[in-house]
């Protein structure tokens, strides 16, 4: 255990807040980052509440450092504690102010049409960019979908995800995710495909945004399994000819038939009042770390700008990953001039 003469990973680089989160086998605290003054969210997962689900933790991680988008939440730092009987695994990522889609819903009891698309053109947005990466998200529901201080979408929780080997081709066998979120495939057993499961979920999304309640809602699972598999759901008289479509489309039981998320970029719905397509593609280049950060950043480490360069482009997400990232925040909201104490 760290003594306050040897202080954890942690408390070295973060003064830790209130709990924000909780379920399942993780909790998200609150914390600030002490030398930018960022706010960030720390996803505290251990042995205790995961049991031997240590391959769960590993996927969530390895996910997240490979996918880097404007609407995937962004991942900077990994600490793990690790001890003779047990470890624990933090991960430090964006936070999140306007906290998770479902309380907005719940808040605003359904949304306009036009503020639903804003919203599903952003979800649309993360999910395009990670099949594009290989990855099917499995576990697609509001509770998964925070709100950043702009209002923006930024996907979360890759503890389902899956990254079948070859890409998207291969079925996938296990079972995962909300139920009532759950594509007809996956709750039948049969063999699916990670990506087609998306698009049910988002199905089921959309329509909670736009109605404010479940398509397929049954508090007995198997009464609840029976409804998705007939995939027969209510039409309210407030949706638009269009909107209804759209919901058809995706919430297709046979999964052939089901929309793709390609034609999902230039749909009908999706392009209303807009002149163009959803832009899924990353706009963050780690490629090409931004030259005022590194700048910054090597006058800190008091490095030249080639090392301190080499240093970032490791990706190692540790504390050089999360000033990166963080002071790419900075400069964002316009504050990077604000130097940081040189020791
Ligand atoms: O910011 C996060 N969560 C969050 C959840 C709920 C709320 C917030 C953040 C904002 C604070 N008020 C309560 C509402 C968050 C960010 C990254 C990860 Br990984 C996991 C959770």
């Amino acid at each position: 255990m760290p003594s306050a003469a040897f202080p954890s990973q942690i408390t070295k680089h973060y003064e830790l807040r209130q709990t924000i989160g909780s379920g399942g086998f993780a909790k998200v605290k609150l914390a600030v980052h002490l030398l930018t003054g960022e706010k960030v969210a720390i996803k505290v997962m251990n042995k205790k509440e995961l049991g031997s689900d240590l391959p769960r933790v590993q996927r969530e991680i390895d996910a997240m450092k490979n996918l880097s988008q404007q609407h995937v939440c962004q991942l900077y730092h990994v600490i793990r504690q690790m001890n003779a009987y047990s470890w624990s695994w933090r991960c430090v990522a964006v936070y999140a102010p306007g906290g998770e889609l479902f309380d907005y819903i719940v808040a605003k009891d359904k949304l306009k049409e036009e503020e639903a698309r804003v919203f599903f053109r952003q979800i649309v947005s993360a999910v395009a960019y990670i099949h594009d990466r290989g990855y099917a998200h499995r576990d697609l529901k509001p509770e998964n979908l925070l709100l950043d201080d702009d209002q923006n979408i930024k996907l979360i929780d890759f503890g389902l995800v899956a990254k079948p080997r070859g890409g998207m081709a291969y079925h996938l066998e296990t079972c995962c995710g909300s139920p009532a979120y759950a594509a007809p495939e996956l709750i039948s057993g049969f063999p699916y495909h990670g990506n087609e499961v998306d698009l049910w979920s988002m199905g089921v999304l959309l329509y909670a945004l736009l109605c404010g309640f479940l398509p397929f809602d049954d508090d007995n699972t198997c009464k609840l399994y029976k409804l998705i598999q007939k995939g027969e759901y209510e039409v309210p008289d407030w949706l638009s000819p269009g909107s209804a479509k759209l919901l058809s489309q995706l919430l297709q039981v046979n999964p052939k038939r089901r929309v793709t998320i390609k034609q999902l970029l230039n749909n009908e719905w999706m392009m209303k009042g807009y002149a163009a397509p959803v832009r899924w593609t990353s706009r963050i280049k780690k490629d090409k770390p931004d030259p005022d950060v590194l700048l910054e950043l090597a006058s800190y480490y008091d490095h030249p700008l080639d090392t301190m360069m080499k240093k970032v482009l490791e990706w190692k997400y540790d504390e050089v990953t999360a000033m990166y990232f963080l002071l790419c925040m900075k400069k964002s909201k316009g504050q990077l001039p604000e130097l940081l104490p040189r020791y």
